[in-house]
């Protein structure tokens, strides 16, 4: 579904990803993990276009992506719930979520996606004319994941979901994407610092360090290797 070739960018003269490489299958779930500055919200940025990468091929179904200007990804399926929310504060849960529906695809299906993201998060339901800024940081990351299926995306892309929040709230967030995919089948791409979580939730991963991938496998593969092991699971 997404193929990454070779891929660099960065901020003027500052490299910051050094052709790195990453396939995500339809209907898979991976995670990219590895440390602060890594340069995993910087790819997330390359592909939803906010940043015009130095080289390398994006590839999205058959669309060369790159060619794809940033406000029409969003209607070929991709949805980027970003760092840090970005909810919009001074509007309520149901106006977050019906403009997370701007897609063509999510207008066409926004009846039966209201009724399955209220299901997956019922709390959503129960708020859903509170004002999104008078949300908790856990209820807020899931109003942006509401947002972002309400788009009826074919891919969908999360960075640091955990940021900020409780290692418990945090926690639930991961059991709701797993139950999410489980029950939708969708395509999703996560990045995170919080790997062994990350890990263990995704069916496939690539470390990235410096703007590199050092490693990549399936779950079980990296999560016994030594390397990933020593270096970010604490063992
Ligand atoms: N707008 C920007 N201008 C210049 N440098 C930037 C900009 N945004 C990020 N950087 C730098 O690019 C590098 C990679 O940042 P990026 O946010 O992609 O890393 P990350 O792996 O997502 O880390 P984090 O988990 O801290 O978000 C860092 O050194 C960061 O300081």
């Amino acid at each position: 579904m997404l193929r990454i070739d070779g891929l660099s960018a960065g901020y003027s003269a500052k490299p910051v990803l050094n052709g790195i490489s990453i396939n995500v299958e339809a209907g898979q779930f991976v995670a990219i993990v590895g440390p602060n500055g890594a340069g995993k919200t910087t790819l997330f940025k390359t592909i939803s276009g906010i940043l015009q990468p130095s080289g390398g091929q994006i590839v999205f179904g058959e669309a060369d992506l790159l060619t794809v200007p940033p406000a029409q990804r969003a209607h070929l399926g991709i949805a980027h719930v970003p760092e840090g929310r970005q909810v919009f504060p001074s509007l309520t849960v149901m106006e977050n979520l019906e403009m997370g529906a701007m897609t063509e695809s999510g207008r066409r299906d926004w009846k039966q996606n209201i009724e399955r993201i209220f299901e997956w998060l019922p709390v959503l339901a129960e708020r859903r004319g509170q004002f999104a800024g008078t949300l908790s940081g856990g209820q807020q990351q899931m109003l942006a994941i509401g947002r972002g299926l309400a788009s009826s995306p074919k891919l969908l892309m999360l960075d640091e979901p955990s940021m900020g929040l409780a290692p418990s709230t945090a926690d639930f967030i991961f059991e709701r994407l797993i139950d999410i995919r489980k029950q939708s089948g969708l395509t999703m791409l996560l990045v995170e610092q919080r790997v062994a979580e990350a890990l263990e939730s995704a069916d496939h991963g690539y470390v990235l360090e410096a703007g590199r991938v050092v490693l990549e496998g399936n779950n079980e593969t990296l999560r016994a290797d030594d390397r990933v092991r020593k270096a970010y699971l604490g063992m």
